[in-house]
């Protein structure tokens, strides 16, 4: 597979609605999350989703760890999740400032439900329900929403 590249701000894939994957495509896309979570770390990235290196589907990575911007951000796994989706929503509300790959040196202030009841499978197939709150909340929305075509600055403050 060619080295994957990041889609910048008006390249038509990050507008479009990505696809849902079927659980036959997720052992075969192994290789493409690998290489999906090594551009991520290379660009000190919390979190990267598949229609920003113009894979229009359902997926994206959440890893959050401490970083000049979020030093208090709590350490998790790289985790990887499939056709994710919210299922509940908190009414309260938070703003905090987020970056994208797609939209280089632009901060912007963006409203975040505080907490957040989500579903996913993994790569094994496993379904995960959890909860966020905080900065993971605030990743997973960011990067579902790049699953909708959407990006922070449509949200910005
Ligand atoms: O473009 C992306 O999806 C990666 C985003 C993830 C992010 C989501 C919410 C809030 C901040 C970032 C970032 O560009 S990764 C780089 C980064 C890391 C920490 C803080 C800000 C930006
Ligand atoms: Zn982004």
């Amino acid at each position: 597979m060619e080295t994957l590249t990041i889609a910048q701000l008006g390249n038509p894939i990050l507008r479009e609605h990505a696809s849902p994957l079927s659980a036959a495509q997720y052992q075969e896309l192994a290789p493409f999350f690998t290489a999906l979570q090594q551009k991520m770390l290379e660009h000190n990235g919390v979190g990267i989703a598949a229609p920003q290196v113009s894979e229009s589907i359902r997926a994206f990575i959440v890893a959050s760890c401490p970083n000049p911007r979020y030093p208090d951000a709590p350490m998790m796994e790289p985790t990887l999740m499939l056709n994710p989706e919210i299922t509940w929503a908190s009414d309260s509300m938070e703003k905090d400032w987020e970056g994208c790959l797609s939209i280089p040196g632009i901060r912007a202030l963006v409203n975040r439900h505080s907490h957040i009841e989500v579903r996913y499978d993994t790569l094994e197939g496993k379904e995960v329900k959890t909860q966020m709150e905080g900065f993971i909340a605030r990743i997973f929305q960011h990067e579902l929403d790049h699953l909708n075509g959407l990006v922070f600055l449509d949200r910005a403050e």
